[in-house]
């Protein structure tokens, strides 16, 4: 029987945007079988993590539903205890035989591990880059082009923005 070939990708994913859809769909063609790990899920409603875990979910699931891949998206707290975190990440998911990351801690952490790490090429980084867009958001400029249409949807069914310049209101 043929072996599955079945990755992870790890990311925060706040938000989901272009750059994510275009690294997955290229993923897509290279293996069977996604993982996508949301991390710092126990993270949001904070300017660097704003959307909670099954808010990027949804973001996720909407903007991939015309790929042909089968993909999981699970959901990874952050733990305090790096040397451990890779056996909490695979006591969590489906195991998997190659990790896709740009994050040099993840990076060294799976490959202290044995694992077979790649280093995923960035498109359009200069614009696709998750503070980029929270930083557009919080200062009124352009950031829809920037994301999947169907996030820039879940972004307006939670009022994200305004979640955005809210939690940005100095305290009194
Ligand atoms: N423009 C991009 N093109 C391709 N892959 C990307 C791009 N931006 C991020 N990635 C990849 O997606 C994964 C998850 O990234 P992450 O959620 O940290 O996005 P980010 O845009 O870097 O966000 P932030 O600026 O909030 O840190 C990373 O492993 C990274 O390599
Ligand atoms: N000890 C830990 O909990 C640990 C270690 C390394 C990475 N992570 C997480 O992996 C994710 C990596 O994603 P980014 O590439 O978007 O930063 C983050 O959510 C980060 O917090 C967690």
């Amino acid at each position: 029987m043929k072996h599955t070939k079945r990755a992870l990708i790890i990311g925060r994913w706040q938000p989901f945007h272009n750059g994510h859809y275009e690294i997955i769909k290229k993923i897509s063609n290279e293996v069977d079988e996604l993982i996508i790990g949301i991390g710092s899920s126990q993270r949001s409603h904070s300017l660097k993590d704003p959307f909670t875990a099954g808010e990027r979910m949804m973001m996720i699931s909407k903007s991939l539903e015309n790929l042909n891949i089968r993909y999981y998206t699970i959901p990874i707290s952050d733990i305090d205890f790096n040397s451990i975190w890779v056996s909490c990440v695979e006591a969590l998911t489906p195991p998997f035989n190659q990790v896709y990351t740009g994050n040099s801690l993840v990076r060294e952490l799976f490959t202290e591990k044995g694992y077979v790490v790649k280093k995923p090429e960035l498109y359009n980084r200069a614009e696709y880059s998750g503070t980029k867009i929270r930083q557009k958001m919080l200062n009124n400029q352009n950031w829809e082009h920037l994301v999947p249409k169907s996030v820039v949807d879940v972004i307006k069914e939670i009022d994200g923005v305004g979640r955005i310049k809210r939690l940005n209101e100095k305290d009194y």
